[in-house]
């Protein structure tokens, strides 16, 4: 199979076929992953949590997320691979290219870092400097200690049209990509159709082009409360392979998420 690029995964948005992805922390697993058909993976800073066993994002350093990335690369070597950009990894343009080039030396196509206008300057001096940019949008747990907890963002109308315009204004500033994290269905629907880059759900409903989940919670491995939009496929089918397979399945052809999984508004 030939490497997944950026391009195929924009082509996939304009052809209306779902994109696939799962976080991926390890060799073993990426090759999984890659073999079951998942488009693409993310070495998430979610790896706090589950590898580390923290209860935030905030500990997480670049070696961290270098260093798994290294080994997400050599299970996966033709796989399309973003490495997050850890908490105050990149509170100037400056410290973000630099820290950047950490990750993208051990093997990532591409970076994701959390943030909206204040990020926009950041991501053109990256993208100019051929970092190509995923940008994250909605809950960014990155910032829990300021939101007070991991709640659903973008409920009313203004933070909403707040949102839709920050998605706008990344997309002009270089992101190929945008994930959104717990924010209301009708509001992911709204985004997705106004940008041309794919958008990449988690806790965001069945319109985005995409959709991503941590791989340890698709596996029923986390033992701590689950959000809403997790689906255990491990319990429905039985086994690693088919339970990937089955999320591949389910993503592709939009049974998952269902409104179960989703938040109205
Ligand atoms: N294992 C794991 N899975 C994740 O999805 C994840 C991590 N770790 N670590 C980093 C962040 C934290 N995330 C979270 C954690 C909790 C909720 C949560 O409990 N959300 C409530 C929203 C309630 C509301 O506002 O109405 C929910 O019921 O889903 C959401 C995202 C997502 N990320
Ligand atoms: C949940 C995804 C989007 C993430 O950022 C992570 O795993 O860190
Ligand atoms: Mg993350």
């Amino acid at each position: 199979m030939a490497a997944t690029t950026i391009a195929k995964l924009a082509k996939m948005k304009a052809e209306g076929d779902k994109i696939t992805s799962l976080t991926a922390y390890d060799a073993s697993f990426a090759k999984l992953f890659a073999q079951c058909g998942v488009d693409f993976m993310l070495v998430g800073d979610s790896l706090g949590n589950t590898i580390l066993g923290a209860s935030s994002t905030l500990p997480v350093t670049t070696e961290n997320v270098a260093y798994h990335t290294q080994a997400v690369r050599n299970g996966a070597p033709e796989a399309f691979v973003i490495a997050d950009m850890p908490f105050m990894s990149y509170a100037t343009p400056e410290q973000a290219c630099l820290e950047a080039a950490k990750l993208m030396r051990a093997g990532a196509n591409m970076v994701k870092l959390e943030g909206g206008d204040w990020l926009l300057e950041t991501i053109h001096k990256l993208v100019e400097r051929s970092v190509p940019v995923c940008a994250h949008l909605g809950l960014m747990p990155q910032s829990v200690n300021v939101l007070g907890g991991y709640k659903v963002q973008g409920k009313d109308a203004s933070a909403a049209d707040n949102t839709v315009r920050q998605a706008l204004a990344l997309q002009e500033a270089g992101a190929q990509m945008l994930v959104l994290e717990c924010v209301p269905s009708s509001l992911a629907k709204r985004i997705t159709e106004k940008l041309s880059i794919p958008t990449i759900g988690i806790g965001a409903g069945p319109k985005c082009d995409g959709q991503i989940l941590v791989m340890h919670d698709m596996i029923g491995l986390n033992s701590e409360y689950l959000p809403k939009f997790v689906k255990d496929f491990l319990a429905e089918a039985g086994n690693l392979t088919a339970a990937v397979e089955l999320y591949v399945q389910q993503v592709k052809d939009g049974s998952f998420p269902g409104p179960e999984h989703s938040f109205k508004g």
